[in-house]
Formats: structure tokens, sequence, C-alpha cells
């Protein structure tokens, strides 16, 4: 195993520092990384050159020797430059949290879309980092001249010969970012046609969305087990950062005509890389086109709040901010009593997908919003309204359909303005006093 030096600053006296540092030792070791020291600095702002303060960067260098640590990383984002800097001064490479995350997106990938798109971020990550590579040549090239560079006093010609193959590299970085842009938009074109087809087949879209290890997947599988009796689609579920990185679309059919599909998707993070969430934007799309979003917690964590936040965050970058959205309190059998569960608060409901508690109440609550202006109609058309049957057997869940000595017999779970459109041909309705009153606590 890899050992790394964990360096954070904390600027202005940050509250949430020291889960941050917790969140990065996490993230190294999802990356197979062990934490060998951590080293934090308070500064009001941090150092141009360096980030963190030249006595620092002493320090830290003497914790690499020392404890024979592989690599450096910080968990503020670093400018190319510094980046630079420092790796000089240490000797050792430099990574930020953002390489950190690209590092784990890269090695846990296995579609080809997560692939294509993991290659796409890490090539635009690296290339502002050419840029500044090649700064670095062309200073040493024009300095005294001490550099440990290959050929010494190579001069001009060698600084242009290291210019021109920066260039080409730079060159072939772009080719190949577009390349990839081209293949991606490939894909996702064919993702928004699978899309439109399933919005075709009219059944409702449930996305499960959240900070990163809150229990997406093990939530997915559970209503799996319950409602499908299908432990062949089943997702991973893992306890570590980003176990899931592709979407996985299922369909749940509770046995009550009330049928959805529901979606499992990347997981989100603190100071997620922008160019993560740009390349992951179309894996991310089934949630931003979701009728409806369960936005998953995991309510033991002390710092749930800070990632409700993030989360929020996140979905407005990706425009699904104005989604409907349940929060489901998950792992609420780690801070709860057993007796207290499952809990349903307005749009809230803390259970537990692993012990599978509060699953069927929750059902309730997704059919709820979903189906929520749904009634039960019987209808007895007369045969001159073709339009009539027609409509509803597009537009509502048939749950009967008999043909009459004096019309079609139709028992339909409808929209209310097609209950009322239809109301002269109604035989009975679900218009009751309760689901009448449940309807507007909605
Ligand atoms: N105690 C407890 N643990 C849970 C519960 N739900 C999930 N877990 C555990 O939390 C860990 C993460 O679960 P996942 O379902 O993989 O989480 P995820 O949100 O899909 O995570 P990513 O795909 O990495 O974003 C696993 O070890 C689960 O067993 C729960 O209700 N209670
Ligand atoms: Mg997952």
């Amino acid at each position: 195993m890899q050992k790394a030096i964990l360096v954070g600053v904390n600027l202005n006296e940050n509250l949430d520092f020291d889960h941050s540092m917790e969140e990065l030792e996490n993230l190294a070791e999802a990356c197979e990384i062990e934490a060998a020291a951590q080293v934090v600095q308070n500064l009001p702002m941090v150092n141009n050159a360096f980030y963190i303060g030249t006595g620092k960067v002493e320090e830290v260098k003497n914790l690499v020797s020392m404890l024979d640590a592989d690599c450096v990383i910080f968990d503020n984002s670093l400018t190319p430059s510094q980046q630079r800097n420092l790796q000089n001064q240490l000797e050792v490479p430099v990574w930020d949290r953002t390489n950190l995350i690209l590092e784990i997106f890269d090695r846990r990938a296995r579609t080809k879309e997560a692939r294509l798109q993991v290659e796409s971020a890490n090539l635009q990550y690296l290339l502002p980092r050419l840029v500044g590579m090649r700064d670095a040549l062309s200073r040493q090239g024009g300095g005294a001249g001490a550099g440990g560079g290959a050929g010494a006093g190579g001069g001009l010609s060698n600084k242009g010969a290291g210019e021109k193959k920066l260039e080409l590299d730079r060159r072939r970085i772009e080719k190949r970012i577009s390349e990839l842009n081209r293949e991606l938009k490939v894909m996702e074109k064919d993702r928004e046609t699978q899309r439109k087809r399933r919005k075709e087949s009219e059944l409702p879209s449930v996305a499960l969305v959240g900070y990163t290890n809150a229990g997406k997947s093990t939530l997915m599988n559970k209503m799996l087990d319950i409602w499908m009796g299908d432990t062949e689609k089943k997702v991973l579920e893992k306890d570590m950062l980003f176990a899931t990185l592709d979407t996985t679309v299922r369909r749940i059919s509770p046995g009550d005509n009330r049928d959805f599909l529901l979606s499992d998707t990347v997981g989100f993070i603190s100071q997620l890389p922008h160019t993560l969430v740009k390349a992951f934007r179309s894996t991310l799309e089934e949630a931003c086109t979701a009728d409806l979003l369960l936005q998953v917690v995991d309510f033991s964590d002390p710092h749930h709040r800070e990632q409700m936040e993030v989360t929020r965050e996140t979905l407005k970058e990706l425009q699904a901010g104005q989604i409907p959205c349940l929060y489901v309190m998950n792992k609420a059998d780690l801070v709860m009593e057993e007796s207290e569960l499952p809990k349903v608060l307005g749009d809230r409901i803390y259970l537990s997908a692993k012990q599978g508690i509060g699953l069927a109440e929750l059902l309730e609550l997704i059919q709820k919003k979903l189906f929520g202006d749904y009634r039960e109609c019987t209808f007895l058309i007369p045969y001159t309204d073709g339009a009539a049957v027609s409509r509803l057997q597009e537009q509502a869940l048939v749950r009967s359909i008999s043909y009459e000595a004096d019309g079609v017999l139709i028992s339909v779970s409808c929209k209310e303005s097609d209950a009322g459109r239809y109301a002269a041909y109604a035989v009975s309705t679900s218009d009751d006093a309760e689901t009448a009153s449940e309807r507007k606590g909605m």
C-alpha cells in the first residue's frame, strides 16, 4: 500500500475543516493509499507559490523522508504552478483533492461510457498543467542552466525542442478530448432515445441521488428484493466512497399497477471537480429528467446537513433543482431506537435500507407523489365515443375492461382531469372524503 502525507490549510477558521480532512483520508483509502501523517496549517490567506508557508514546506519535506511517503496530498485545490513548485521542493508527486477523486473514478469506472467520461475529465485536468510544464522548461532553458535536465548547455535549441514536444502533446490531448466528447455525444443520444422510449411507456421515473456512501445502492437493492424478487439485477453496494459510477435503471412493480422506474447513480461529494460533473453529465442526466428525486441521506453522519447542502448545490448545477424531492434519512438504525422507526415527517422519512425498515412506507410516499392526483374510476362509455376509450387506454392505468351490451365498461386509475372530463360516464369513483383530504395533505 502506498503511503501519503495529507496536508490541509484551514483558511479563516473554517468549522468543517476537521471533517474535510477526515473525508480526504477516506478518499485516499478508496485509492488504496494510507495516510501516514496529517499536516495542517491555519492561514488567513494562502501562499501564492506553495499554498502553505515555506516553513511548512520544510516540515512536510522532513516528514516525507522520515516516514518514507510516496506522495503528498492536499485537501485544497492547487493551481498548476503551486503543484509544480511543491513537487520540485518535495521531490515526490503532489496531488490535490481533485486529483484523488479523478484517480478513484479512473480505477473504478467499468462501463464504456464511464471510462470515456473519466478519460475526458483527466485530460482536461492535465491540460493546463502541461502548459505549466512548458513554462518551467522555457525558464530552465533561458536561465543560468543549473537544472538537472538532459544535455546541459543546450540553451535555445533545447528549449525549442522541449516546447515543440509539449506543444505536440498539448495538441494530441486536445484532439483526444474532442474525440472523446464526440463519442460521448453519440452515447448521450442513445441514452436520450432510450429515455424517450421509457417516457412513451408512461412509466414515471424516480432517481436516487445524494452524497457518496449514503446507501443509494443498498436502497435500490432492497426495493428490487421486495418488489421484484430479483437478485440478478442487483447493483454493487459497498462501504467505500464512489462504489457506483454508472447509472442503472430498473422497473419496480409493486403489483398494484402503479409501476415506476428507479435509477441508481454516482454519488456527490464536497468539491466534486467541475470537470467531472461536466463529464458525468450524461450519466447524471437520468437524475435531471426524473419525475421525482429520492435524496438519500446518511442520517447517522454528524455532517449530514452539510452533505444535504452539497447535494442541493450539485443538483442545482445539473439543473435538477426544481424536481420534486423526498428526503430519505437512511441509516437511522444507527442513531434511533428501532421502536421509533420508520418515522414520516412530511416529505422526510427516517428508515434503514440495510435492515429493511420503512420500505413499505417509503413506497407509499413515492406513489403518492407520483400518482397522487390519480383516482380510481369506473366508466361505462357508449360505443359511439371510441375516442374516450382510446384516450383512457393511453393516459390511464386500465385495471379492467369489458365490452357490455350498452358500452365499454372500463375501470381505471386516471388523472383528476380525466375523471372530470368523463364524469358523465362515471359508474363509480374513489372520491371519498379520505382520499380527498389525503390529496390536499400532499
Ligand atoms: N447501518 C446501516 N448501514 C447502511 C444502511 N444503508 C446502507 N448502509 C451501508 O452503507 C454503505 C454504503 O452503501 P451503498 O449503498 O454502497 O452507498 P451508495 O450511496 O450507493 O454509495 P456510492 O455508490 O459510493 O455513492 C454499505 O456498507 C452499506 O451496507 C442502513 O440503513 N444502515
Ligand atoms: Mg452506490
